[in-house]
C-alpha cells in the first residue's frame, strides 16, 4: 500500500514519517529528493543557475539556499519558474523509487512525504491521503523557531503554500501534531493499526 503524506510547512511531516519509518514504512520524501536535484553536477542545478544566474550560488559551486528562499517566498512569478524547473525531474525520481520499493517489498506500506501534493494535484495517485496538521498559530511558531525568522518572513513562507485547515478538509487520515511528540506517537500507533487492517 501505498499513502501520501503531506501538510503545511513546519505542521511535523518529518516527524511523523519518522515515527511511521520506526514502525516499518518505507518512506520517500520529497524534500530529500529536492536536494538531491540542486547538488553540484545536476543539470536541475544548471536550469536553476540558468534563470537566476550565477550569484545563486556559495564560492563551493553549492546552492545558496538562502539566499533562493528569500527570492521564491517573496516572488510567486519566480516560485513559479523554480517549480517549473524542478518539479518534472522530483515528480520523475519519486515515481520511479515508489515502483523500485513495491517491486522489491510487496507488503511493505510506502510513504511518500510530498509538501506540496494537494497543490501539485497529485492526490489521485494515492489511496489514502494523510496530512499532518497543525493550526496556523502553533506552525508559525514552530518555523519562526526552527529557521529563526521573523513573523514576517515565516508568513510569507505559509503564504506560498496552500492553507493548512483546506488541506486538513481534503485529507482522508489526519494526524493532530500540536500537542506533544507523545501525543502525536499515541496517533501513529493506532494509525499504524489502522492500516495494517486496510
Ligand atoms: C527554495 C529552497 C532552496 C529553500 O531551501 P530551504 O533549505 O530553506 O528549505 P527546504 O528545502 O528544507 O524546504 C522547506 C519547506 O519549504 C516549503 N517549500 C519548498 N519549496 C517550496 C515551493 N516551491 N513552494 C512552496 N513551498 C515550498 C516546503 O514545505 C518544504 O518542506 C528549497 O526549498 C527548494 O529548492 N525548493 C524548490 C523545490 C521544491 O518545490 N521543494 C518542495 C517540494 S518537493
Ligand atoms: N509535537 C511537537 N511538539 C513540539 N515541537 C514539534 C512537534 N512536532 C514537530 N516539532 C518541531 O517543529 C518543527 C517542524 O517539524 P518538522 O521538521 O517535522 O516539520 P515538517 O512539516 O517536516 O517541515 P518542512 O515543511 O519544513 O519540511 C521542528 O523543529 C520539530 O522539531
Amino acid at each position: 500500500m501505498i499513502i501520501g503524506l503531506t501538510g503545511g510547512i513546519a505542521t511535523g511531516k518529518s516527524t511523523v514519517s519518522s515515527l511511521l519509518h520506526h514502525k516499518g514504512a518505507l518512506i520517500i520524501d520529497a524534500d530529500v529528493i529536492a536536494r538531491e536535484v540542486m547538488l553540484p553536477g545536476h543539470p536541475v542545478l544548471a536550469e536553476v543557475v540558468k534563470h537566476f544566474g550565477q550569484a545563486i550560488l556559495l564560492p563551493d559551486g553549492q546552492l545558496n539556499r538562502k539566499m533562493l528562499g528569500e527570492i521564491i517566498f517573496n516572488q510567486p512569478g519566480e516560485r513559479e519558474k523554480l517549480n517549473q524547473i524542478t518539479h518534472p525531474a522530483i515528480r520523475q525520481e519519486m515515481w520511479d523509487r515508489m515502483h523500485f520499493q513495491s517491486k522489491e517489498c510487496p507488503s511493505c506500506l510506502i510513504v511518500v512525504d510530498i509538501p506540496l501534493l494537494y497543490e501539485s494535484g497529485l492526490q489521485t495517485m494515492f489511496e489514502q491521503v494523510l496530512v499532518v496538521y497543525t493550526p496556523r498559530s502553533v506552525q508559525l511558531q514552530r518555523l519562526m523557531e526552527r529557521n529563526q525568522l521573523t513573523l514576517e518572513e515565516a508568513e510569507s513562507r505559509l503564504h506560498a503554500q496552500m492553507d493548512i485547515e483546506e488541506k486538513k478538509q481534503l485529507a482522508n487520515l489526519i494526524i493532530d501534531n500540536s500537542g506533544t511528540l507523545s501525543e502525536t506517537g499515541h496517533q501513529v500507533d493506532q494509525l499504524w493499526q489502522d492500516l495494517r487492517l486496510l
